[in-house]
């Protein structure tokens, strides 16, 4: 974990020109600069996240197949040039597996709580081959101020299955344990060394009818350089995401309809991403000597 961390520093400590050449693509992966993100439109007053990122997905088991509009979800990764940041990929790709075999033993475990059978979440269009996304993430030191919407991350829920979250050791995350409560109450989530916080997402609230409700968490920016380390895991584009038979009866029928992973992944990508044509003419003029746009 300590490596990922000093790797994540050496990326984010490139000059913008370099990270902007490594800019996200249509499939989510890459540099994502500051303000490129809205995750809270309703609270954060005009402009986006103060946070940069870093999306790595599964690596696309055959190079070159464009599966296109059909998988939004699968496709290759953008590395960083290996004498830029030698050793940079391979560390990256050992904490995904890694990562992902600890995703899968949460899983059995909301499984068996569910009263499903420990396996479920194994099943190929599940975690068998899952949408499972790395993400680097740095906060510059904006100090946020709730009232003026300024934050590190705006008040969001996760959108898939569950999130596993490393942080190092500068406070900022918060969580609102009751998402209905008006005021909310945010609390911090102490950082601890070595460990994950476990985010549960919107999807393992669509699945089991709110048995399990998504957490509502935020990030506030405190004036330090702040790193964390998010692994999103939702299960494949085609999987059909919907009540859980042991989640539902007569008297507590399904709460959602049945959705795609992807079509339900895209719309919340859409709602919370700038559109990649706001970075083009900045790009083509004048590569990566400007910040992001503002919103
Ligand atoms: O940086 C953090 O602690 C939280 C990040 C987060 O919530 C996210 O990227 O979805
Ligand atoms: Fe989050």
């Amino acid at each position: 974990m300590d490596e990922v961390f000093a790797q994540s520093k050496r990326l984010f400590s490139l000059p913008l020109c370099d990270k902007m050449k490594l800019l996200r693509n249509e499939k989510h992966r890459g540099y994502t600069p500051i303000l490129d993100e809205l995750l809270d439109p309703e609270n954060q007053i005009r402009v986006g996240d103060y946070k940069e990122g870093y999306y790595i997905g599964i690596e696309e088991k055959n190079p070159g197949d464009d599966s296109g509009g059909e998988m939004p979800f699968y496709g290759p990764n953008i590395w960083p040039a290996e004498d830029l940041l030698p050793g940079w990929r391979k560390i990256m790709e050992k904490f995904h597996r890694e990562a992902l075999e600890v995703a899968r033993a949460i899983a059995r475990l909301i499984a068996l709580a569910l009263g499903l059978e420990n396996d479920f979440f194994d099943k190929s269009e599940m975690l068998g081959e899952p949408i499972a996304v790395l993400r680097l993430l740095h906060y510059e030191g904006q100090i946020s101020e709730p009232a003026k919407g300024i934050f590190g991350a705006g008040a969001h829920t996760d959108y898939g299955l569950i999130t596993l979250l490393a942080t190092d050791e500068n406070f900022g995350l918060q969580i609102c344990k009751d998402k209905d409560a008006k005021p909310r109450i945010w609390e911090y989530v102490a950082p601890l060394k070595g460990a994950f916080v476990v985010n549960l997402g919107d999807m393992l609230e669509r699945w089991s009818n709110c048995v399990f409700r998504s957490t509502l968490h935020r990030v506030l920016g405190n004036g330090q350089d702040r790193y964390s380390i998010a692994y999103f895991v939702e299960p494949s584009n085609d999987c059909l995401v919907e009540c859980l038979p042991t989640c539902k009866s007569d008297e507590n029928p399904p709460k959602f309809p049945p959705i795609l992973c992807k079509t339900y992944l895209s719309q919340r990508y859409k709602e919370t991403h700038v559109d990649l044509d706001t970075y083009k003419s900045s790009i083509d003029e004048n590569l990566g000597t400007q910040h992001a746009p503002m919103l």
